[in-house]
């Protein structure tokens, strides 16, 4: 089956997204919900975008003590989504928390959204964690410690570069996820993303799923964008 790239709707306006939307007419997409479009909108934009049969995962990155977490992972599984994610940095007691949350949010017959981990974000360079972030190791063993941690607090899976997928599936599981932003197709501007890759490296590399958001939102023309990145991204010549 054709993998879809998950598109980063970055919009803060309904408004945006409905003119984004209009583009692709009826097809059905994996779209994720960030920050800015949530905070702006709410609930109602996950609501909405499901009722028009789009896979969503909501990208909230939480990080907090694990009770706060856990109260606010239980009321956002009651949304229909597939994937929600919070930072490792918060610790295997955060996460356990988070998915603890999840399994008592999810309406029964329901099947719960996957969670995934934040390792180090794709705009991070090895020099600025190292200095910011006072870890003393590389970049790949960080991501690494993240991802084992993860999977030790019994999550579905990360999001890295996917650069790091490889490595990764290695010290974990196959069925680890690692979903990969910071997706460049060649020649693309990367912007602020650091740890870059195109379509087709995450796919050799075996990331599970991409995430690309620039790249499709600011093209002249956004659906011949997605098909072909959607064709890298399936190994389609
Ligand atoms: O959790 C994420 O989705 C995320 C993690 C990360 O390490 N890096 C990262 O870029 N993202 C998100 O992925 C999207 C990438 O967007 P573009 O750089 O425009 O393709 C943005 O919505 C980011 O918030």
């Amino acid at each position: 089956m054709e993998k879809n790239p998950i598109i980063a709707l970055d919009f803060s306006t309904t408004v945006e997204i409905k003119e984004f939307l209009a583009h692709f007419h009826q097809e059905q997409l994996f779209v994720k919900v960030g920050m800015e479009l949530y905070y702006q909108n709410g609930p109602e934009v996950v609501k909405w975008m499901k009722s028009l049969g789009h896979q969503i995962f909501l990208d909230l990155k939480l990080h907090d003590i694990p009770n706060t977490v856990e109260r606010a992972m239980k009321g956002l599984a009651a949304l229909d989504i597939d994937m929600i994610n919070v930072h490792a940095a918060g610790g295997k007691q955060m996460m356990e928390a988070a998915m603890s949350g999840i399994i008592a949010g999810t309406p029964t017959g329901r099947q719960r959204p996957k969670l995934i981990a934040v390792t180090q974000l794709t705009s991070t360079t090895e020099k600025a964690m190292q200095k910011e972030q006072f870890i003393e190791t590389t970049l790949l063993e960080s991501v690494l410690n993240y991802a084992k941690l993860t999977q030790a607090a019994k999550l579905d899976g990360v999001v890295c570069s996917a650069l790091e997928a490889e490595k990764i599936k290695d010290q974990t599981n196959d069925q680890f996820l690692c979903v990969t932003p910071g997706i460049r197709p060649s020649g693309e501007a990367s912007g602020d993303q650091k740890r870059i890759a195109t379509p087709e490296n995450a796919l050799s590399l075996g990331a599970s799923h991409i995430v690309v958001g620039r790249p499709i939102t600011l093209a002249t023309d956004p659906v011949a964008a997605y098909h072909q990145i959607k064709n890298q991204w399936n190994g389609v010549k």
